[in-house]
C-alpha cells in the first residue's frame, strides 16, 4: 500500500508539489502522469525519503521509508536508471545491492534472467542501451522480493518489446498482490500496464481513478451497418446518440452499455470503442504550459 497524503514540496517561494494526496492499492497497477516538470519525480523522491516533504505524509505499507526496518525488502524503487554506474557490471551492480538487502547471491542470476539480462550480466551498464539500464533498474528494485514498486519513467528508453515486457512482469507482480507505482510522460506508453491514473499538472492532482473510468469519462464511439437505426435504438434504450464529424455516433456511457442496447435492438455494430479524447485533450492542455517558472 501507498499512501500520499496532502504533501507540499516548497522550492523557495517555488510549489512544486501542491498538496498532493492519492492512494496505490495492493494487487494494482497506478500510472502516475503528467508532462515535464509537473512534480512527479519530486513525489516519488519524497516517497523514498530523498527528499522531505514541505508538508503532508507519504508511507510505503503504513510507514516513512526511513522508518521501514529493511526497506529494499518492502519496497523496490527505481528513481534513474541512467544513473547507474558505467564502470561496474550488470552483474556487480545487483551484487553490491544484494549484498547491502541481505538476500541470497543466487537470487542475482535469477533476476537477470527475469529482466531478460542473463547474456548481458557480464558486459559493463556503461555498454548498456538506455533500455537496459531500465531492466537492471527493475532488477534491483525486484531483488529483494519486495511487496510495493515504485519506478519513476520506466519505460523511457524501452522499445515496443521492452514496453510488452515490463507490462507483463508489472501486471503478474500486481496480480501476485503486488503494489506498482510508476511514472510516465506518455499516456500512450502505460495506458496498456496501468489500472488506475493518478494524473498531475502543475504540480497539482487534475484527475485520479480507475483508467476505464477515467477513458469512458469521454463516453463511447459507435457505429452500425444501419447508422439510423441503430440511433433509434440508442435513444429508445433511454440513451442520447450525438453525431460526430466523422459519421459514427457519441453516446456518453460505457461500451457495455452502449452494446447492450443494440443487441436488444438486433442492431449490428461493426465498431464500438471508449471516446478516450477527454483524457488526451487533459493531457495536451497540461503539456502546453511546461515551464512554470516563466509564468
Ligand atoms: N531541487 C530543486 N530545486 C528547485 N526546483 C526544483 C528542484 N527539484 C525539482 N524542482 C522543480 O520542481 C518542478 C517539478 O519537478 P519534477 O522533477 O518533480 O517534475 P517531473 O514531473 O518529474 O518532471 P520530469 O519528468 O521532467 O522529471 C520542476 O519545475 C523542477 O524544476
Amino acid at each position: 500500500m501507498i499512501t500520499v497524503e496532502n504533501v507540499t514540496r516548497r522550492y523557495g517561494s517555488f510549489v512544486a508539489v501542491d498538496n498532493v494526496s492519492f492512494e496505490c492499492a495492493p494487487g494494482t497497477v497506478t500510472g502516475f502522469l503528467g508532462p515535464n516538470g509537473a512534480g512527479k519525480s519530486t513525489t516519488l523522491r519524497i516517497l523514498a525519503g530523498l527528499t522531505p516533504a514541505s508538508s503532508g505524509r507519504a508511507t510505503i505499507s503504513g510507514r516513512d521509508y526511513h522508518a521501514l526496518p529493511n526497506p529494499g525488502r518492502v519496497v523496490g524503487i527505481m528513481l534513474d536508471a541512467a544513473a547507474q554506474h558505467p564502470g561496474r557490471t550488470g552483474s556487480e551492480t545487483l551484487r553490491l545491492a544484494a549484498t547491502a538487502l541481505g538476500v541470497p547471491r543466487q537470487r542475482i542470476g535469477e533476476m537477470l534472467d527475469v529482466v531478460g539480462l542473463a547474456d548481458a550480466g557480464g558486459r559493463r551498464v556503461g555498454q548498456y542501451s538506455l533500455g537496459m539500464r531500465q531492466r537492471l533498474g527493475i532488477a534491483t528494485a525486484l531483488l529483494g522480493d519486495p511487496q510495493v514498486l515504485i519506478l519513476d519513467e520506466p519505460a523511457n528508453g524501452m522499445d515496443p518489446e521492452g514496453i510488452r515486457w515490463m507490462r507483463e512482469l508489472l501486471r503478474d507482480f500486481a496480480a501476485r498482490g503486488g503494489t506498482v507505482l510508476l511514472s510516465s510522460h506518455l499516456l500512450s506508453e502505460v495506458q496498456a500496464t496501468v489500472d488506475h491514473l493518478v494524473v498531475i499538472g502543475r504540480g497539482r492532482i487534475v484527475a485520479q481513478g480507475k483508467l476505464a473510468d477515467l477513458l469512458h469519462g469521454g463516453g463511447t464511439l459507435v457505429r452500425g451497418i444501419d447508422q439510423p437505426a441503430l440511433a433509434a435504438a440508442l435513444q429508445r434504450a433511454g440513451l442520447q446518440p450525438e453525431q460526430t464529424s466523422a459519421g459514427a455516433w457519441r453516446v456518453a456511457t460505457d461500451p457495455e452499455t452502449v452494446a447492450k442496447a443494440a443487441m436488444d435492438a438486433r442492431q449490428l455494430v461493426v465498431e464500438i470503442r471508449s471516446d478516450d479524447a477527454g483524457l488526451e485533450d487533459l493531457f495536451f492542455s497540461l503539456t502546453g504550459d511546461v515551464d512554470r517558472h516563466a509564468a
